[in-house]
């Protein structure tokens, strides 16, 4: 397999793993070398939109293993002594193993020879081998992934900077494999300095240390996009971003050392940009767009649902546009950052947190610290853990605070502040919800905060019932379909492994047949059922990198389960009513067609004339009629 990379005289390091001395970055050169350089040879001045000069076409694979240094070569076989018992085999079964296959099989390596090859591994070096965990497996997998960490940055800076967010992204299609993708927000931009760090060096970013809900919470987001386009095409990453409306705009375009997990920056200026603050980020990528299921299409559409004050436009590489005009003037609520929770904390943090804390008294600690500990709590929380409130806590010992952490954990302490989290709140989930599916029953349910290790969350579930739906066809033996769950964390749609999270496994451990719904063993509901669960929280606990699915925390699983509870009880009872209902109306219609018979019963019995019978009947119709139950 080989991939195309940059001319290394042009855009600075390999992205393999070459020794660090051949890494030749003008930009990046120490000084001395840099002198010794001819002048031309020293960085050029920027050139606007410059596009990488040459390629040259690398093994991904390292075909030049070096040959291992005199010091690295492994003891000479013969001084190895050989097992007694293999003294008795046959000459040839006493050679070693790969002179007996007769194939080069390497050298068998000595502590020594492997302590020359261990070294540090860069984080980018890491994820650059390891991309799926970033949500990069596949070209369209990649596309997607791309545009999600570009969207979800830009919401979050608008959202950040109290602006109604109005958002553009366009995707060309460059040729079969390759894509240019654009977003583009009118959010607060992006300072000078802080670019290059932002799109070209993993793990940086603003939100890693906040404790407040927002969708990006690693740091590794978009310069993993960056980089995933650079290894795949070459092309470093675009930025225009301007901060300040009487100012120029900075453009740059940088790409990451990923030997060393650094923005390296090949061309920078000043320049115009359309709006007086914002950002605007250009990556090139191998993609595939594709329409349906886990379509990028699919995720401008979810995104769009779950944030009604967002004004978002979307070309498409087809050529076609989509514009999702703001349904809301209204900001959505923006979380406050908070301290941790006491609830949940682990042993080993509220040592190091006592550690490093400059308060002078336990007490003071737990309630400066923590959220929801008052001072008079607080010294109730360490009298419960048998110790003086005099204690200095950057002086307690482990099992000192092991006491407290028992007492924590005993002590009845107030939910932590909704502040941190904003939750989409249950009208808006309907309303949501309505305008995805036009159903017969809809049901919600907004818990309230709870706690996993330390960390506040809150689970939202929204159920529509009773709908027409193109995508769930029935099968060919009118089974009904599955339930649709639609997953949102920090109002993210979350498209991929689906399965492989919490939600699924709460929703799968909910007996759907006490709600009158079925259910097959190990599977989802069956009927025209479509189920959204959002869980908010300062630090969603992803199970990998890519951000795709929720790891089974057992406090996150028991709210899910009963968030849907609370929906499956209202759907158990709507449900009820119907099949009441439906038995009800068989009974009058039998009664109805019985009707005109006992009329005639009636006249034959009582004599009746006929124009009594009709009042007979129609007096005993309107009975019927007005003890209606429903
Ligand atoms: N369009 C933008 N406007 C303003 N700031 C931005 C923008 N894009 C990124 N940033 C800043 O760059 C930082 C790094 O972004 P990045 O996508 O790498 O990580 P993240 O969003 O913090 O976390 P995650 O890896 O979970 O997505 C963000 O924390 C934010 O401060």
């Amino acid at each position: 397999m080989a991939i195309r990379i940059i001319d290394k005289q042009d855009k600075g390091p390999s992205l393999f793993d070459e020794p660090a001395e051949e890494l030749k970055t003008p930009a990046k050169k120490p000084r001395e070398e840099a002198a010794e350089k001819p002048a031309k040879e020293k960085k050029q001045p920027p050139k606007p939109k410059k596009s990488p000069a040459k390629t040259q076409t690398v093994s991904l694979f390292d075909e030049s293993e070096p040959e291992p240094s005199a010091k690295e070569q492994p003891e000479p076989a013969e001084e190895t002594p050989e097992p007694a018992a293999e003294d008795n085999k046959p000459a040839a079964e006493k050679q070693p193993r790969s002179k007996r296959s007769g194939k080069k099989n390497g050298k068998a390596a000595t502590a020594e020879s492997m302590a020359g090859k261990q070294r540090d591994i860069s984080i980018s070096e890491f994820f650059a081998k390891n991309r799926h965990l970033l949500g990069f497996d596949n070209p369209r997998k990649a596309l997607l992934t791309t545009i999600k960490e570009a969207v979800d940055n830009s919401l979050d800076a608008c959202e950040e900077a109290y602006v109604l967010p109005a958002i553009t992204v366009t995707i060309e299609q460059l040729d079969e494999n390759k894509y240019r993708v654009t977003v583009m927000d009118n959010g607060p931009g992006i300072v000078k300095r802080q670019v290059p760090n932002i799109f070209a060096r993993l793990l940086y970013g603003s939100k890693f240390h906040s404790l407040k809900m927002s969708r990006g919470q690693q740091g590794i987001g978009i310069s993993a996009a960056g980089m995933y386009g650079l290894l795949t095409t070459g092309e470093p990453v675009q930025v225009i971003s301007r901060t300040n409306p009487k100012k120029p705009a900075y453009h740059c375009h940088v790409q990451i050392d990923t030997a060393k997990n650094v923005p390296d920056v090949v061309m920078d200026e000043e320049c115009d940009f359309e709006l007086p603050t914002g950002t605007k980020v250009t990556i090139t990528l191998e993609g595939r767009y594709l329409k349906g299921k886990q379509s990028v299409d699919e995720y401008i559409e979810q995104t769009a649902m779950a944030n009604p004050h967002v004004a978002m436009t979307y070309n498409a590489p087809d050529g076609s546009s989509y514009v999702y005009e703001r349904q809301s003037e209204e900001m959505p609520f923006i979380p406050v950052e908070i301290k941790p929770h006491p609830y949940g904390v682990e042993l080993g943090m509220l040592y190091k947190m006592a550690r490093e804390s400059r308060a002078k008294k336990l007490p003071q600690f737990l309630h400066e610290d923590f959220s929801r500990v008052s001072l008079n709590l607080a010294k109730q929380i360490v009298k419960d853990a048998g110790l003086s409130i005099q204690l200095r806590p950057s002086k307690c010992t482990l099992q000192e605070m092991e006491a407290v952490h028992k007492a924590v954990n005993k002590t009845k302490i107030m939910a932590p502040s909704t502040d941190c989290i904003g939750p989409i709140g249950e009208e808006r989930l309907e309303e949501g919800l309505k305008r995805v599916v036009e159903a017969e029953f809809y049901a919600v349910c907004s818990r309230k905060p709870s706690v996993y290790r330390g960390n506040p969350f809150l689970v939202e579930a929204a159920l529509a019932y009773g709908f027409k739906d193109n995508d769930s066809k029935k099968d060919d033996d009118d089974r009904q379909p599955l339930m649709q769950l639609k997953r949102v964390a920090n109002r993210v749609p979350l498209l991929y492994q689906q399965s492989a999270g919490a939600i699924y496994k709460a929703v799968l451990d909910v007996n759907w047949r006490n709600y009158g719904v079925s259910q097959s063993r190990g599977a989802l509901p069956s009927g025209p059922l479509l189920l959204m669960v959002h869980i908010g929280s300062v630090w969603v606990p992803f199970t990998s990198e890519s951000k795709e699915a929720v790891a089974h925390y057992p406090e996150i699983i028991k709210e899910i389960k009963l968030a849907v509870q609370e929906c499956g009880r209202k759907l158990g009872r709507h449900l009820k009513r119907q099949r009441r209902v439906k038995q009800e109306l068989q009974k009058r219609s039998y009664i109805q067609t019985y009707l005109p018979h006992i009329g005639e019963a009636l006249r034959d019995i009582l004599a009746l004339k006929d124009n009594e019978v009709t009042d007979v009947v129609e007096k005993l119709r309107d009975v019927l009629e007005r003890s209606r139950k429903f």
